[in-house]
């Protein structure tokens, strides 16, 4: 993980602190309706404060500056919360930043390398990238393979390998060739960059209202209006029993039941709930994404390299029928000689390893059939003719039949064995004819039983999508611990697979790094790309991983489900201390008119005036003291939903009625001096 997690320091604090006034800007105010209203209350007792008689009636100025001070209190509070939830990510863009400085590129124009600065390199220019070089731009490795430095970006000081073809190609702007030497393709415009996308996630810069939010939102504001109206026509019923409210105890109470504490504390939750996901080094393109990753029903895993380590190495060549080992070691040679997947490459230095020598003379002119997803099959076409191809047992034997070819007694049997200890079988065949099979050994990452147990708790599906055969498919799903799995899965089976869940109201997350991936990564509702994957993997995907571990999916889950709980419970909780506020402020409003109100007094306290400023001063107070918990968010343990529902209503809800009376009634002890 990254190294890049830091606590809120003492900069970040007083940071935080300056912003809180700033945001006392009544344009910025007005973002959040329910805290504009506190600053307008605000204003108004402060008015009051130099002509208490401004609106008829008269409360003492000492306690109308009193509520004055709480009600600017209560803003900055607020205001302190959002800045404190921003600086992280602003301090985290201000490093970042300074990474992208210029750097200056070795541009390939045709057969000449110009010197040019990074930022006038566009997409589709190529560059070549030496040791101890800078990466001047997002791209793809077209050729070679070199060590690359991505720190600046992951946090991860262990070099990553980077080489042209299959699922490692993709290079960042900004990182370091610590050794060897690759041309890379650039893939973004000036300012489109992988970088320039981080910098504006973690600053916050284009962050937006998530739909999620914006309901609560609204739901907030409809409460306030409703607080709103009973609290203007509340002197026309005292009217009417000759009692006169002051305007400041009228605004007290309203601030006091309108939803201060949520409405305080909404924007920080949201914020620290991306920050949480940013710390844990995954970016996440939007907080829609995160929210959704809270609310998923199943999830799609790929088996190589998700599931197991992807290594897929070729381990041993097997022959079937008369064919001996040299001959199908042969034929896999002459298939993988220009095929630059890991797969292909491990053919080869399987070759070197058994001291067999690969058959240079065969493949030279030949025409290369790169690897396809769609096909399963890779391979050579031969200049005498004859055409080479390895690739899924079931692919090649349907190529040979199709050309008249019979599939060799023994063939089924052998695969079956590979398969069943979890390995990939590649069956290898020239024209009509199949030698025998590559034995792909891959294993199972440790801890994912416990992953996916981890995930049915929370009621969450998984199902392993490989394009591997059924019997391989089925043996890693076994050791894994899947709840279901689809074999010989091509692209559009995964999306297929993603649309059927979707269409019975699921919300489906993926993770995946290949090209392939790359339209289910864009169907499902929350698509993980992995940053050592491919280009397109990444930009279809809403969250990027950048530690490139794909059961990092489940924590990314919890912090949705945290985030999403996080908001409900403190929604609750701010409800719920309503009910002690008016027990507090009802009988403080109306005692002196009415005698038997001071039944409603359970608290005892002290004066009316001391009730009001008690119940404010509590409702001001709550706010910063539930920072840590709206930027930590509130426990979890994996549970289903409705087991978590009921839990947080009984804390937060049965805590949010408790809570306000012990506290309104400790500070009404020591307010009690004061008036
Ligand atoms: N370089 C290659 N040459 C020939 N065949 C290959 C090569 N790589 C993989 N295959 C075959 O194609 C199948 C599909 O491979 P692919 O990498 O597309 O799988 P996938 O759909 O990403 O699923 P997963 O990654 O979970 O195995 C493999 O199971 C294997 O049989
Ligand atoms: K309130
Ligand atoms: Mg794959």
């Amino acid at each position: 993980m990254s190294n890049r997690k830091s606590a809120i320091s003492r900069d970040i604090a007083l940071e935080a602190i300056k912003q809180s006034f700033i945001k006392l800007d009544p344009r910025i105010m007005l973002r959040n309706p329910v805290m504009f209203v506190v600053e307008l209350g605000f204003i108004v007792t402060l008015v009051l404060v130099v002509k208490p008689d401004a609106f008829g009636g008269a409360v003492s100025w000492g306690f109308n500056l009193s509520v004055a001070l709480i009600l600017l209190f209560t803003v900055l509070f607020a205001n302190f919360a959002e800045a404190l939830a921003e600086g992280r990510g602003k301090a985290q863009a201000d490093s970042l930043k300074r990474t992208k400085r210029e750097i200056t590129a070795n541009k390939v124009s045709g057969q000449t390398i110009k010197t040019v600065p990074s930022t006038e390199l566009r997409k589709g220019d190529v560059v070549v990238v030496s040791q101890g070089e800078m990466i001047p731009g997002d791209g793809e490795v077209i050729e070679g393979l070199a060590s690359v430095d991505e720190s600046a970006i992951t946090g991860e000081s262990a070099p990553v390998i980077k080489e042209a073809g299959g699922d490692f190609s993709s290079v960042t702007g900004g990182t370091k060739v610590i050794s060897d030497r690759i041309k890379v393709r650039i893939t973004s415009d000036p300012g489109e960059s992988f970088l320039d996308r981080m910098i504006s996630l973690v600053e916050g810069a284009k962050r937006q209202k998530t739909p999620n939010e914006i309901a609560l939102n609204t739901v907030l504001v409809s409460l306030t209006l409703i607080f709103l109206i009973v609290v203007i026509t509340l002197p026309v019923f005292a009217n009417y029993l000759d009692i006169t409210l002051d305007i400041p105890i009228l605004i007290a109470l309203l601030v006091c039941l309108i939803p201060t504490t949520i409405g305080g504390l909404l924007s920080a939750i949201g914020i620290a709930g991306m920050d949480r996901v940013t710390q844990f080094n995954v970016l996440a393109m939007s907080g829609k994404a995160v929210e959704a990753s809270g609310d998923i029903n199943t999830i799609i895993l790929d088996k190589t390299g998700t599931i197991t380590y992807g290594n897929r190495m070729a381990s041993e060549f097997v022959p079937v029928g008369t064919y001996s080992v040299q001959e199908v070691a042969s034929w896999s040679a002459a298939a993988s000689i220009q095929d630059e997947t890991p797969e292909g490459r491990s053919v080869l230095e399987l070759l070197s390893k058994l001291g067999l020598s690969v058959p240079d003379k065969i493949a030279a002119g030949a025409e290369f059939i790169e690897f396809k997803a769609e096909t399963r099959m890779s391979g050579v076409d031969l200049p005498d003719g004859r055409r080479v191809r390895k690739g899924a047992v079931d692919a090649v034997k349907e190529w040979v039949a199709a050309q008249g070819g019979v599939i060799p007694e023994g063939l089924q049997e052998k695969s079956d064995a590979i398969a069943s200890a979890g390995g990939t079988p590649l069956a290898v065949a020239v024209d009509q004819t199949i030698y025998g099979l590559i034995y792909l050994k891959d294993t199972v990452k440790p801890g994912m039983r416990e992953r996916f147990d981890q995930m049915r708790k929370m009621g969450i599906k998984t199902i392993m999508c490989t394009g591997d055969n059924p019997l391989t498919a089925a043996t890693i799903a076994a050791e894994a611990g899947v709840d279901a799995f689809i074999a010989e899965s091509k692209p559009e089976d995964k999306i297929a697979v993603i649309r059927r869940e979707q269409a019975e109201g699921k919300l489906v997350a993926m993770t995946g790094d290949g090209t392939n991936d790359a339209p289910a990564l864009a169907q499902a509702d929350v698509g993980i790309a992995m940053n050592s994957g491919t280009v397109a993997a990444k930009e279809a995907a809403n969250m990027v991983d950048l530690d490139s571990d794909p059961s990092k999916i489940i924590e990314v889950v919890s912090i949705g489900k945290q985030l999403l709980m996080t908001r409900g419970a403190l929604t609750t909780f701010s409800i719920a201390n309503d009910i002690a506020k008016y027990f507090a402020i009802i009988p403080a409003m109306f005692m002196v008119a009415i005698p038997e109100m001071d039944a409603l007094n359970i608290m005892r306290l002290h004066s009316p005036l001391s009730a009001i400023l008690s119940a404010l001063i509590f409702n001001a107070v709550i706010i910063p003291l539930l920072i840590p918990l709206a930027m930590r968010g509130v426990a979890y343990k994996p549970m289903s939903s409705s087991r978590l529902l009921g839990r947080n209503l009984l804390i937060f809800g049965v805590g949010g009625v408790i809570v306000p009376f012990i506290g309104i009634k400790l500070i009404d002890l020591i307010v009690q001096f004061m008036v």
